[in-house]
């Protein structure tokens, strides 16, 4: 019930807010259009009675009169209400697209986005509020429907108070019956959501391009298709199940509909015949019943309909209205530029409550100024880590502190202004070159010197200005719109290695960025340019702090600090020289690397030992 308050009062503000004199007008036109058809019916019940005891043309022509004026209104008033209802729509979706998606970037958090009953919820709200145009114009509908319902059951009682309490008690049955069906059909949706969900998924990556290589070397289409149509099929499944449910009822209530209609005309002509009722009457009562009759089952449907759009629209004021993921302090402190250092305080971290610790007390310095290495086997929470500095989650138990302040007391927007990032994962945004540079930081759009300059300290420059439209050649084999001069392209794509620089021209983008971590960045470049952006990052993070994460052993050896993370906690720290010296782990790790680029270095992946080998 709350929640239905809330989405009426959704729907109210999104109305109010599209503009209050075009509702109100809307709302006028809506009223006096509900009006029209029972004062033609009251209006032709007594030109018929006057016709019918011979009244004279004076009378009958100020019947008419307004007879003729209300037919004109008639006419004329739907073109004005559905012009004036579908501006107020375009204006309402235009207000519940922008709610969701500021609402959206309240989620600080990468939590929501990995969650797959608030992916559902997403999509749910995302239709929820494309239908809030729809839901608006069906509620005005409604009302308009009630009005003349109520005017036409007016006219009834006056001829036949127990005649207009059957045809109502006929309606009532149908109401509870199409509300009963808008509650399934809105379960049924939050039902087959996840199958839907699956199913695009599938689709998707049968017309990804970044599939397409193993989907034809694994010969995985048709499988995939196969798994896309069980989808399908167990969605279309729970959509024909309720749809055979609305079959049997609409036909029930349909058919109890016309014995009630036809039982009311037998009755309204015998009375006539015998002449308790005029002329007038009976057909007053005909137009009356045929409008309850037609204006109930409107309404039925009506509120059945704008039922199940309220609870499609209650996932998108479920969304506009959700909290923060985390929590956001009421008075966030300042993040000033750092000073001392980031500290993280015997962090410990896990995806969910059911999923295993990732970290499990991890208590570092990264002090001011300094470059720290994070190293660690596979799955060892480097990755996690760097996205806590972010705090793109936060810790479940300890904290992270910038320049002593606990990041949750921070601005989450303040506190990332000040960092900048190249991930393991980075984006390949289907824009131009310049603009995906500029995405790094958006003041940068229009200054293609700060793009240049990003471009070649990444070391990607020459490869861009070599582009058939250079900056502005889009980075897509996608049609793409681009951001300067809203023109369609098609351009090319950049290798891995290219695309890995791009990142890293977003990151140095943000020159006066506090922070700078750097996930992997250099994964997918050849040794050549490896060692040459590691020197341009060497030259980038002197003076700057910095968090460095790689395999690369050689690539890390220089920073101040290194950090062995292992079994979700720091078991080794210092400079590369002093952990070589404790020929620790690090040691071994970095013993074993090295070995790799001798040329007497052992197989990597020796194979069984032939027959007559000595064991
Ligand atoms: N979004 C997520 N949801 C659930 N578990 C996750 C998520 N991201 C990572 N994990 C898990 O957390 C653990 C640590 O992952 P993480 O990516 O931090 O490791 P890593 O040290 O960076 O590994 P690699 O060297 O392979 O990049 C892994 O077991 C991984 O499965």
């Amino acid at each position: 019930m709350a929640s239905t308050r809330r989405s009426v009062a959704e729907a109210a503000g999104l109305v109010w807010h599209a503009g209050p004199t075009r509702a109100v007008c809307y709302a006028g036109v809506t009223l006096v259009q509900a009006g029209l058809p029972v004062a033609v019916a009251w209006l032709t019940k007594l030109v018929l009675d006057d016709l019918v005891r011979r009244a004279p043309i004076e009378d009958l022509v100020q019947l008419l009169v307004p007879l003729v004026a209300v037919g004109v209104a008639m006419a004329a008033l739907p073109q004005a209400g559905a012009y004036l209802g579908a501006e107020m729509g375009r204006r309402v979706a235009v207000r519940a697209l922008d709610r969701l998606y500021l609402a959206m970037e309240r989620f600080v958090g990468l939590g929501p986005f990995e969650t797959p009953a608030f992916l559902d919820r997403l999509r749910l709200a995302a239709t929820g509020g494309a239908m809030a145009r729809i839901f608006v114009g069906a509620t005005f509908d409604l009302g308009r429907t009630a009005l003349t319902l109520c005017g036409f059951i007016g006219a009834v009682v006056v001829i036949s108070p127990l005649m207009a309490a059957a045809v109502l008690a006929a309606g009532i049955p149908a109401l509870v019956a199409q509300l009963a069906l808008a509650n399934r059909r809105a379960a049924m949706l939050w039902g087959v959501a996840p199958m839907q969900r699956r199913e695009m998924f599938y689709s998707q990556l049968l017309g990804s391009v970044a599939a397409a290589k193993e989907v034809r070397l694994f010969g995985l289409a048709g499988f995939l298709r196969g798994r896309m149509l069980a989808e399908r099929g167990r969605a279309n499944d729970a959509e024909r199940a309720l749809d055979r449910r609305n079959l049997l009822t609409e036909s029930g209530l349909e058919l109890a509909g016309a014995l009630i209609a036809g039982g009311g005309l037998v009755w309204a002509v015998l009375a006539a015949a015998a002449g308790a009722l005029t002329v007038g009457d009976v057909s007053l009562f005909i137009a009356a019943v045929a409008g309850l009759q037609g204006g109930l089952s409107a309404l039925v449907h009506g509120i059945a309909t704008t039922h199940s759009q309220l609870l499609a629209f209650g996932h998108y004021a479920d969304v506009v209205h959700a909290p923060s993921d985390l929590p956001i302090a009421a008075e966030p402190r300042p993040t000033g530029p750092l000073r001392t250092g980031i500290e993280l305080r015997d962090v410990w971290f896990r995806y969910a409550d059911d999923l295993p610790w990732v970290l499990r007390g991890v208590t570092l310095t990264l002090p001011y100024g300094q470059a720290v290495a994070i190293v660690g086997l596979n799955g060892a929470g480097k990755s996690t880590l760097a996205k806590l500095l972010c705090r793109f989650y936060d810790p479940v138990r300890g904290s992270i502190h910038w320049d002593g302040t606990d990041l949750r007391d921070l601005d989450p927007a303040e506190l990332r202004a000040r960092l900048g990032a190249v991930f393991q994962d980075h984006m390949t945004y289907d824009f131009s070159a310049r603009d995906n540079i500029a995405m790094g930081d958006l003041s940068a759009l229009d200054d293609l010197g700060r793009i240049q300059a990003a471009a070649a300290n990444a070391g990607v420059h020459e490869a861009i200005a070599e582009l058939p439209d250079g900056y502005d050649t889009a980075l897509t084999r996608m049609f793409v719109l681009s951001l300067k001069n809203e023109k369609l392209a098609t351009g090319v794509t950049l290798s891995g290695g290219q695309w890995q620089r791009m990142a890293l021209a977003r990151a140095f983008l943000r020159d006066h960025a506090d922070f700078m971590i750097l996930d992997e960045p250099s994964s997918e470049l050849d040794p050549e340019a490896e060692h040459d952006v590691h020197l341009r990052m060497r030259r980038y993070r002197s003076d700057r702090t910095s968090l460095l994460i790689s395999h690369r052993l050689n690539a890390v050896r220089e920073a101040e600090v290194i950090a062995v993370l292992s079994d979700g906690v720091v078991s080794e720290l210092g400079a590369h020289d002093e952990l070589m010296a404790a020929d620790g782990p690090y040691a071994r790790m970095f013993r074993l690397q090295a070995s790799g680029y001798q040329e007497t270095a052992p197989h990597p992946f020796p194979g069984p030992p032939a027959p007559g080998d000595a064991t």
